[in-house]
């Protein structure tokens, strides 16, 4: 047989940099080992093949020839393949370990020293196994030079293609052990990001985090039966013999899950309104696969297999062509999804084309998209958070523009008894004064000047009334021309020289209206907050004393009169402004 010869060390470097570069949390694989030079050589098994006749043909050179270290493809045939592993000398005689990576969802059957072993990833009967790869402990009775024979069994579907190594014991425990971490980085990742996503679901009542859990949920079941992380070394038992079933399964729910999540988060209602229907089409129809495939009626499953390749085909074209534009029409989201997914696209396609024979070199491409997997969770829940930060700002704009009037852009009637209600309820004890505020005349005003002369003069003075209080006074418009301040930690007394303040700065306000300028003037009733009291009675007190000031004539500021001793004289409730020359 041609011998053939093995990937120098750099080389199997650089694709080990590869992998780290594609994989991001490339942890151990990455590493580059040792790992003895092999010949191999296989052939389709006939029916009346024995191991002896099988290894004599090896021996003779008639089988074809391959090399273990790049990824070979076994076709698809009836009877399953026969496949010899040798190494090249020097010989190694000590203990070693044969590994197939990456793992076939089919059996593989080990016969060496007349003896057998059946190694398949669903079974949990051995004690010792790979993780991430199948793994056969080379007996110490093996002598190194002895070719071993494999028997892969044959694959209902198009088998993924297999490399091979033979390693020392002691590299290939290194390896496994770091493979394992890799693998527990990833799926920890994935699982942290669908466990906060189903909390944002609840707690927020947004679908688009369950969808999103959900895509990942299934990503992360693939990749589990994939890698076959889920039967070692979870141990999940009860899953023994349904990955062909669960497999497909999984693939078409993630692809319903991925277009729902998708629609909604790179909103396409709004971006790629047309695009919405096939997208609903492709997740209905991928529900139906998986209904198709569990019903258990031959006919269906049979329909169900043949058509799950090209719908997924289609799938990522589609979700692909929508998201790119939703981001070229300004979906930020859209871009989050495209920096996560397309990664993930590549390693697909990369990975269906070596199923198909090509790029044989890249053994790295199962891991990446592993890896693959938890880069995008992150990408995506980054993009979910920026969704949430996104909702908020808008959530906050609206609350904005529910909260103040249109007009003055202070806050309206509602918002500001809100605020002046939780501030009242506010147990503590201080004294709290309020200031009801009503424009003489302004009737006269927009009769004489127009509405128009009359909203301007409406704006000037809620902006002189602001800048004349202290941010923490709750200033609003509680009517037509009504304001109120409610000046919290204030007494009456203290109230006064400020209501008196407010009263001579809106006389002073120069409103231009035609040739002539507009002359204002407001009168102030004051309250302080006493036991009890809600926003409404103390309004009412405030109204009352307001009204005292325009009965006394108008732009000036009165104290409601309960709230001094009736012994006092009223010149400390009345504050009359001086009219404007
Ligand atoms: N321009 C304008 N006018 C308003 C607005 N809201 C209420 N008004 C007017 O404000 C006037 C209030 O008139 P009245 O309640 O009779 O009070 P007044 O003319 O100020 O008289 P006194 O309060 O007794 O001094 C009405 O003519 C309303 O139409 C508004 O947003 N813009």
């Amino acid at each position: 047989m041609r011998k053939l010869i093995t990937l120098p060390g750099s080389d199997r470097r650089w694709r080990s940099w590869c992998g780290l570069v594609l994989g991001l949390l490339w942890l151990g694989p990455g590493v580059a080992h040792a790992a003895t030079p092999l010949n191999g050589a296989w052939r389709e098994v006939r029916a009346d093949d024995t191991p002896q006749a099988v290894l004599a043909e090896y021996r003779a050179g008639r089988l074809k020839s391959f090399d273990p270290s790049l990824l070979q493809r076994f076709p698809r045939s009836i009877a399953g393949s026969w496949v010899v592993i040798a190494s090249q000398p020097p010989w190694d005689n000590g203990e070693r370990v044969l590994t197939i990576y990456p793992p076939p969802l089919s059996t593989a059957t080990v016969i060496a020293n007349g003896e057998t072993q059946s190694l398949a990833l669903d079974d949990f009967s051995v004690a010792a196994h790979g993780h991430g790869r199948l793994a056969w402990r080379v007996p110490a009775t093996l002598p190194g030079s002895a070719p071993i024979l494999l028997r892969f069994e044959p694959s209902p579907r198009l088998s993924a293609p297999v490399r091979f190594q033979l390693q020392p014991w002691n590299e290939y425990l290194q390896q496994d052990a770091q493979w394992l971490v890799f693998a527990s980085a990833c799926f920890a990742v994935m699982l942290a990001m669908v466990l906060m996503a189903l909390c944002f679901a609840l707690m927020l009542r947004d679908v688009t985090y369950a969808w999103y859990a959900g895509y990942i949920f299934c990503y992360m079941f693939i990749q589990g039966i994939q890698t076959g992380f889920l039967f070692h070394p979870l141990e999940w038992s009860w899953l023994s013999g349904m990955a062909p079933l669960a497999g497909p399964v999984a693939v078409a729910l993630s692809v319903a899950f991925a277009s729902l999540f998708m629609m909604r988060f790179c909103e396409l209602q709004r971006y790629a309104p047309l695009l919405r229907v096939p997208i609903v089409a492709l997740a209905v129809g991928m529900i139906q696969l998986v209904l198709m495939r569990c019903s258990q009626i031959a006919l269906l499953v049979e329909v169900a297999q043949i058509l799950l390749n090209p719908l997924l085909m289609i799938g990522a074209v589609l979700l692909l062509v929508a998201a790119i534009v939703a981001a070229a029409r300004g979906s930020r989201q859209a871009w989050f999804f495209l920096a996560g997914w397309t990664p993930l696209l590549l390693l697909t396609a990369m990975t269906s084309a070596q199923v198909n024979g090509a790029l044989p070199q890249l053994d790295w491409l199962n891991d990446a998209s592993l890896a693959g997997g938890a880069f995008e969770a992150i990408v995506l829940s980054l993009g979910l958070a920026d969704r949430a930060l996104v909702l908020r700002h808008d959530r906050d704009i609206v609350q904005a523009l529910a909260d103040h009037d249109a007009l003055t852009n202070v806050l309206n009637r509602r918002a500001w008894t809100e605020r002046a209600s939780s501030l009242l309820a506010n147990g503590t004890p201080r004294p709290i004064t309020l200031l009801f505020l009503d424009l003489d005349h302004f009737k006269l005003l927009n009769d004489r000047q127009g509405h128009n002369a009359g909203d301007r003069a409406l704006v000037a003075v809620a902006q002189a009334l602001a800048t004349e209080l202290r941010p923490s006074d709750l200033l609003g418009r509680y009517g037509g021309e009504e304001f109120v301040a409610l000046l919290d930690g204030t007494t009456p007394q203290q109230a006064m020289p400020v209501a008196t303040r407010l009263c001579r700065r809106v006389h002073r306000l120069e409103i231009p209206a035609g040739d002539e300028s507009m002359l204002l003037s407001v009168s102030i009733g004051v309250a302080a907050c006493q036991d009890g009291d809600d926003v409404e009675s103390l309004v009412e007190r405030a109204d009352q004393a307001m009204y005292e000031a325009k009965l006394n004539g108008r732009n000036r500021v009165c104290l409601y009169a309960e709230t001094v001793p009736p012994s006092a004289p009223i010149g400390p409730r009345l504050h009359i402004v001086k009219k404007r020359e």
